[in-house]
C-alpha cells in the first residue's frame, strides 16, 4: 500500500534558538524544529541549550540536530544531552559516516547549476529524507537564497526536504514545482538571524497551505 504522504506538506523549522521561538513554530503549525550544532553559525546552539528548549516542547515534535563535517565524537555528544528525533548532515559527509549513529537522519545536498542531483540522492540509499539547498561557496546553509527548483528530480520528489531561501512570498510557489515531501525555512520566517518572528512563521504557515 503506498501512503498518500502528499495529503500535505511537512514543514521543518530551521535555526531555532530560543524557546519562544519554538513554540511560536509549533503553535503556527510546524511538524519539526531543527537545531544547529555548528559553531560558525549564528543560529548555533549548544547541546545543553537544546535540551533545555526540547523540554519545553508538547508532545508529538520532530527534533532535528544540525551538524556540519563534525567529528563523531561531538554528534555522540551532542546525542548524550539532548533527546534528538533526527540528526541532519548539512557538509560532505559520506553514507558510511551517516549511518554510524544508528538514528534516521536526512542528508542535505547543495544544489549547483549542471548537477546530477539524482545521481547525488541515490548516494545515500539510507536516508530518512534527502534536504536540498543552495549552494554557496562560503557558507554551508541558512543562506537565504534559492536554488533552480527544476533541477529537483520529479520522480524523488516524495524524498526531498525542499530548502533555500524559502518564505511567505514564494513557499506556495515552490510546493507547486516541487511537490515536496516536507519544506524548510531558517532565514524567511526570522526579523535577525537565529530570532524567529511569531508573524512570519504564520505567514509561511499560510503559504503552505494555500499550495
Ligand atoms: O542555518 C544556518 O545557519 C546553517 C548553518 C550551517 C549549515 C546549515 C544551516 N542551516 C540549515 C538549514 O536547514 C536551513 O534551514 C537551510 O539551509 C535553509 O536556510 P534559509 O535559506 O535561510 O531558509
Amino acid at each position: 500500500m503506498s501512503l498518500p504522504i502528499h495529503a500535505r506538506t511537512r514543514v521543518k523549522i530551521c535555526g531555532i534558538t530560543r524557546k519562544e521561538d519554538a513554540l511560536h513554530a509549533i503553535t503556527a503549525g510546524a511538524d519539526a524544529l531543527g537545531f544547529v550544532f555548528y559553531e560558525p553559525s549564528p543560529r548555533a546552539v549548544s547541546a545543553a541549550q537544546a535540551a533545555a528548549i526540547i523540554a519545553s516542547l508538547p508532545p508529538f515534535v520532530s527534533t532535528v540536530g544540525l551538524f556540519v563535517d563534525a567529528p563523531a565524537q561531538q554528534v555522540h555528544a551532542t546525542l548524550a544531552t539532548a533527546p534528538l528525533s533526527l540528526l541532519q548532515f548539512h557538509g560532505d559527509e559520506t553514507e558510511a559516516y551517516c549511518q554510524q549513529f544508528q538514528r534516521p537522519y536526512i542528508k542535505a545536498l547543495r544544489v549547483q547549476s549542471g548537477d546530477d542531483v539524482a545521481a547525488r540522492m541515490r548516494e545515500y540509499p539510507s536516508a530518512a529524507a534527502i534536504l536540498l539547498d543552495a549552494w554557496h561557496p562560503n557558507q554551508p546553509g541558512g543562506t537565504g537564497l534559492c536554488f533552480d527548483w527544476q533541477q529537483v528530480p520529479k520522480e524523488m520528489s516524495t524524498r526531498v526536504v525542499l530548502a533555500g531561501g524559502l518564505s511567505a512570498s514564494n513557499v506556495a510557489d515552490a510546493i507547486r514545482a516541487v511537490r515536496p515531501y516536507a519544506v524548510d525555512v531558517s532565514g524567511g520566517v526570522e526579523s535577525a538571524k537565529g530570532i524567529k518572528s511569531a508573524e512570519k512563521l504564520i505567514a509561511f504557515m499560510a503559504g503552505v497551505q494555500a499550495a
